[in-house]
């Protein structure tokens, strides 16, 4: 029986002496540029060092809990960090100390792909492989299918839409947003490739169906990406939102509507690079930009991905190596190979 849910976060500085040993840990490895680097650094000094993250992951793993309580499912929920405290070893490790020996673990992240699914994976792999602490974990898969994911983005978009802004002008774009990646790791993403796009792509669907429904507008939308790093030579997913908006501006758009659904919170991808960042772009080109809410706690959101944790945890345990939805080379790394641990099904 599984007794203890693991909430994975990415991690973040919550000091200013934090924040390079934050992006030393982000980006070991990675052939990350020194000025990349040091702009991403600045982003962070300009809050105090301060991510807004890592207290979003906590009022989240709180508000889990209270709705696991709530759907019948009453179960421990911690909470560990991929680049920042507590690190996801050191919480294994006193999962096993308080006697806990079956982990159903949950990312922060809805979709599949490297860094969103397989990387937690590979820390949850790595991390058991390097001590004796005789717990079985597994994770659960992405969840970006939640009808009531889609649902609460589409909710929040229309509670955020100021009254003098209307989807139902031609000039008013509908545009969604989510982290760029390299294209090689959205190619290798998913059991059979390409997930991480296609699943963007159904959810923007999703929310499309659900303005429809609520105020008869039928939307044309399209997908734009951000936050892209790495060296200019790799090719990442593209349009950046920034260049988007430059290109709607001279088809005459008067006002965008962004809506960041790539993220659970509003953290500082979206604070920085949005909020920031392309409401610069924005003000410059002479348009205007709503930037509507991520999920964060909204009931709606929390209470659903709370039922689905809930039937996981109440189908039975999988055999070791079997009902691993995410098995062989889904979202692998071709430059390095980690232990894993497997991941639970898609249920759609
Ligand atoms: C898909 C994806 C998500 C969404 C899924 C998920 O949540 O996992 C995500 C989330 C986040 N990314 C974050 C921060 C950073 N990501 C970086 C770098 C990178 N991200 C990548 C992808 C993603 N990132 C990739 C392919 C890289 C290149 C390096 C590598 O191959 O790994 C860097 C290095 C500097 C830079 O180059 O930007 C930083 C500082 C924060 C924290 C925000 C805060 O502090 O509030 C969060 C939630
Ligand atoms: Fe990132």
């Amino acid at each position: 029986m599984t007794d203890a849910v693991l909430l994975l976060g990415f991690g973040g500085p919550e000091g200013i002496d934090e924040v390079v040993p934050f992006l030393e840990r982000v980006t070991v490895g990675r052939g990350i540029p020194p000025e990349r680097l040091v702009e991403v650094g600045q982003h962070y000094f300009t809050l105090g060092g301060v991510s807004p993250l890592n207290a979003q992951n906590r009022a989240l793993r709180t508000a889990l809990a209270e709705a696991l309580d709530a759907a019948g499912s009453p179960i421990e929920v911690a909470l560990a960090n991929r680049n920042s405290p507590p690190f996801v070893p050191d919480v294994l490790a006193e999962l096993a100390a308080a006697g806990r020996r079956e982990i159903l673990a949950v990312a922060t992240a809805a979709y599949s792909g490297y860094s969103s699914c397989r990387q937690y994976r590979e820390d949850l792999g790595t991390a058991l492989a390097s001590a004796d602490l005789g717990l079985s974990v597994r994770k659960l898969g992405p969840f970006y299918d939640l009808p009531e994911f889609a649902g609460t983005i589409a909710a929040l978009l229309l509670e955020s839409l100021p009254d003098d802004i209307s989807l139902d002008d031609p000039g008013t774009r509908l545009v969604f947003t989510t982290h760029s990646v390299p294209t090689s790791a959205a190619r290798a993403s998913g059991p059979s490739g390409d997930a991480y796009v296609n699943q963007h792509r159904w959810v923007a669907e999703q929310v499309v169906r659900h303005l429809a429904e609520a105020i008869d507008v039928t939307k044309p939308w399209e997908l734009v990406f951000q936050s892209r790093s790495g060296p200019p030579t790799m090719p990442w997913l593209e349009p950046d939102v920034n260049d988007a908006l430059r290109a709607y501006a001279a088809e005459g758009a008067t006002a965008v509507v962004l809506v960041p659904i790539g993220f659970l919170s509003d953290h500082m991808e979206v604070i920085w690079d949005l909020d920031t960042q392309a409401r610069d772009t924005a003000a410059e080109l002479g348009i205007r930009l709503v930037r509507t809410p991520a999920v964060g706690t909204d009931p709606r959101f929390v209470a659903a991905l709370a039922r689905r944790i809930a039937a996981e945890l109440a189908a039975p345990s999988p055999e070791p190596g079997a009902g691993d939805f995410c098995s062989g080379g889904c979202c692998a790394n071709p430059r390095r190979e980690l232990p894993t641990v497997p991941g639970t099904g898609l249920r759609r």
